[in-house]
């Protein structure tokens, strides 16, 4: 079964009273527990299709299911709930709050989702360790470098346990060396926590990384590579479809 459903899923965007195609009957699953990339060219509908399966955007047409829920019929106010409780996120500019420090970041969306504080002090020491800056917990972004604020991203999109993690670009600005540790880091939390990872790429030779692969050109995907599937089971075997 499946994290993520798309259905025959189209989007546009208007530009003056202009229709910009940008994604036309997308048919896509996405496998709990996987590592899956979605691979196209610079325009090709990449960050629009993740802003669907993340429910940060609605489609035109179509269905978008994630974790069991069709998202169609929901509000905004629900769905930015449903986002906050079951879904992670990793930007390519790292989207950190400059005033906080690393520990602060990771802690923000526990306090959003009013943990408590042992519990929050916990998860946040424990994921900045996993992320190797346990000895940076207090430095400010300004003060990290690039693949430092990323991993201090990748420790806040999982600090709620999400069952899927979005990453847009996530290597785009850092240097080639960075970004296949930041690749590495997220395959590696990816598998010890039991989570979907979906992220995007403009470089092909990304696929060898991943378990899919889903190639999008002009808004259609051209192909899609599945890998094995996981060996371990899933954490949240009952709750993900
Ligand atoms: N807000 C918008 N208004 C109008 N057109 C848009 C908007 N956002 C995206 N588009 C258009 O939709 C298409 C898909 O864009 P999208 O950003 O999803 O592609 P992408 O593959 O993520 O590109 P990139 O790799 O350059 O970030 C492009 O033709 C783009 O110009």
């Amino acid at each position: 079964m499946s994290t993520v459903i798309l259905r025959q899923v189209s989007k546009s965007y208007r530009l003056d009273s202009i229709a910009v195609p940008a994604l036309a009957d997308i048919d896509l699953a996405i496998r709990p527990d996987c590592f899956t990339v979605i691979c196209g060219p610079s325009g090709s509908g990449k960050t629009t299709l993740l802003n669907l399966i993340g429910c940060i955007d609605r489609p035109d047409r179509g269905e978008v299911i994630v974790a069991g829920q069709a998202t169609a019929q929901m509000s905004d106010d629900a769905l930015s709930d449903f986002r906050a409780r079951h879904l992670g996120f990793i930007f390519q500019n790292f989207n950190l709050l400059p005033v906080l420090t690393a520990y602060e970041n990771v802690e923000y969306p526990l306090l959003l989702a009013q943990i408590a504080p042992a519990e929050r002090r916990a998860r946040v020491l424990t994921l900045l360790d996993a992320v190797g800056l346990a000895d940076k917990a207090h430095h400010r972004p300004g003060q990290l470098s690039g693949g430092q604020r990323q991993r201090v991203a990748i420790a806040r999109a999982l600090a709620t346990d999400p069952r899927l993690v979005l990453a847009d670009e996530p290597t785009a600005n850092l240097d080639s060396q960075t970004g296949s540790a930041i690749i590495a880091l997220m395959r590696r939390m990816q598998q010890e926590r039991h989570v979907a990872f979906v992220f995007s790429s403009h470089d092909p030779q990304i696929h060898a990384e991943a378990d899919d692969t889903v190639f999008i050109r002009d808004g259609r995907i051209t192909a899609i590579e599945r890998g094995s599937p996981p060996l371990a089971a899933p954490q949240h075997a009952e709750v993900m479809p």
